[in-house]
């Protein structure tokens, strides 16, 4: 088992602790191997392992890890066997955390071990604080820590002025940069270094793709973002299930400095769902002024000695972070409830009177500190 190769793609203690002595030993002695799933396009699953600079190889799935959406994703660690000139999975570990969505009613697993999320938003009229506090509640919620990028920077005379307004939101790090402005990139040093891996959301327009291409394509960049030369991760044609030759996109892409970037089309198009504790970090403070309502069961409607009305009133609370956050708990709900049907009609329900509960005795703590 060559480790350093393995620390490259993002290998740790944490999926060598899941395997037991039998697993240990037979990748010891060279017989399985550790792979990271590189791309899955329908029923063609590639890793990259201890020989990636070599490329991808392809993966065979036994049934027991299929629906594959079910079970795998980009950016998973899978243990495999080799088989004659392939390699067949025998177990999926566990992923430190995992970005989801919801398509065709049901859940989806899009892209596993993920370091970083890049929300990318631009400093012009694209510009939205609802939707940044929508990626953030996604990006807490699979535990993945957020990194604000404000693009664009050189369209706007101030870009304090945005920068400042991203402050108030629960973000430890953002960082302003332009295409534009090569220098200005270099403040992605502190996120990209090997064995990081990478996911990018943001809407259309931003510059996402332009920003990939700067940071893991181009050779024309500053210092040590600009040597980010693609590494041919291997054949990106395949045979697929019709027996036709299609091209499959490269869906993780590792620069030249081992930093691993995920671009699945799932990506693009992430909703939110099931984001409750998510959404409660990023709108901790209307969380917080709601544990001070005078009643327990307040709906924050109309009730006298109400925090939030108060803070409405006064302006202390903006509407437009009140009406986000509403919004967002109603779409989490929906999303949830029709994923699952009755069962997570009956989590909801559950759920809720946990939550109840949980603010309940927190009013009590708090009220007899
Ligand atoms: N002024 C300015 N324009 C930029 C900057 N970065 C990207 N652009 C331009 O913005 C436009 C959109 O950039 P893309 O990289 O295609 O944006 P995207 O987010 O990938 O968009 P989708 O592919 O639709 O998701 C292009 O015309 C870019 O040249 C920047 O820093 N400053
Ligand atoms: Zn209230």
């Amino acid at each position: 088992m060559n480790i350093s190769n393995l620390q490259s793609l993002g290998w740790s203690h944490f999926y060598l602790q899941q395997l037991d002595a039998h697993a240990f030993e037979k990748l010891q002695s060279n017989e399985w191997f550790a792979f990271r799933i590189s791309a899955i396009h329908r029923s063609i699953i590639k890793g990259v392992g201890h020989q990636w600079d070599d490329g991808e190889v392809e993966l065979l799935c036994p049934d027991r890890f299929k629906p594959i959406s079910e079970h795998l994703c980009v950016g998973d660690w899978v243990i495999a066997e080799q088989v004659n000139e392939h390699y067949r999975i025998v177990d999926v570990l566990e992923a430190k955390n995992q970005l989801e969505r919801f398509s065709n009613q049901k859940r989806q697993m899009i892209a596993a071990n993920i370091d970083y999320l890049f929300i990318v938003t631009s400093a012009n009229r694209d510009f939205n604080m609802k939707r940044l506090e929508r990626y953030l509640a996604m990006a807490y919620e699979s535990s993945i820590e957020p990194v604000i990028v404000l693009n664009k920077i050189d369209l706007t005379e101030d870009p304090e002025v945005y920068l400042d307004e991203i402050c108030t939101l629960k973000a430890h790090n953002v960082i302003g940069v332009s295409m534009r402005q090569p220098d200005t990139l270099l403040a992605f040093n502190h996120f990209l270094y090997a064995g990081t891996t990478i996911a990018m959301v943001g809407s259309s327009g931003v510059g996402k793709s332009s920003l990939i291409n700067a940071l893991f394509h181009s050779t024309s960049t500053p210092n040590d973002v600009n040597q980010a030369v693609i590494q041919d991760v291997g054949g990106i044609r395949e045979d697929d299930d019709k027996g036709k030759h299609t091209t499959t996109s490269r869906q993780l892409i590792i620069n030249e400095q081992s930093v691993l970037f995920i671009d699945t089309p799932g990506i693009r198009e992430l909703k939110l769902l099931s984001a409750q504790d998510g959404i409660e970090e990023v709108f901790s403070d209307i969380v917080q002024l709601g544990l001070r309502c005078k009643f327990t069961d307040c709906t924050h409607q109309t009730e006298p000695g109400c925090q939030i009305l108060r803070a409405l009133e006064v302006g202390e609370l903006s509407i437009s972070h009140w009406e986000n956050y509403q919004k967002l708990l109603k779409e989490d709900a929906f999303n949830e409830r029709s994923a699952q049907g009755a069962y997570a009609q009956r989590q909801h329900m559950k759920s809720f009177s946990k939550q109840i509960l949980r603010t309940q005795s927190k009013n009590r703590e708090a009220k007899g500190k």
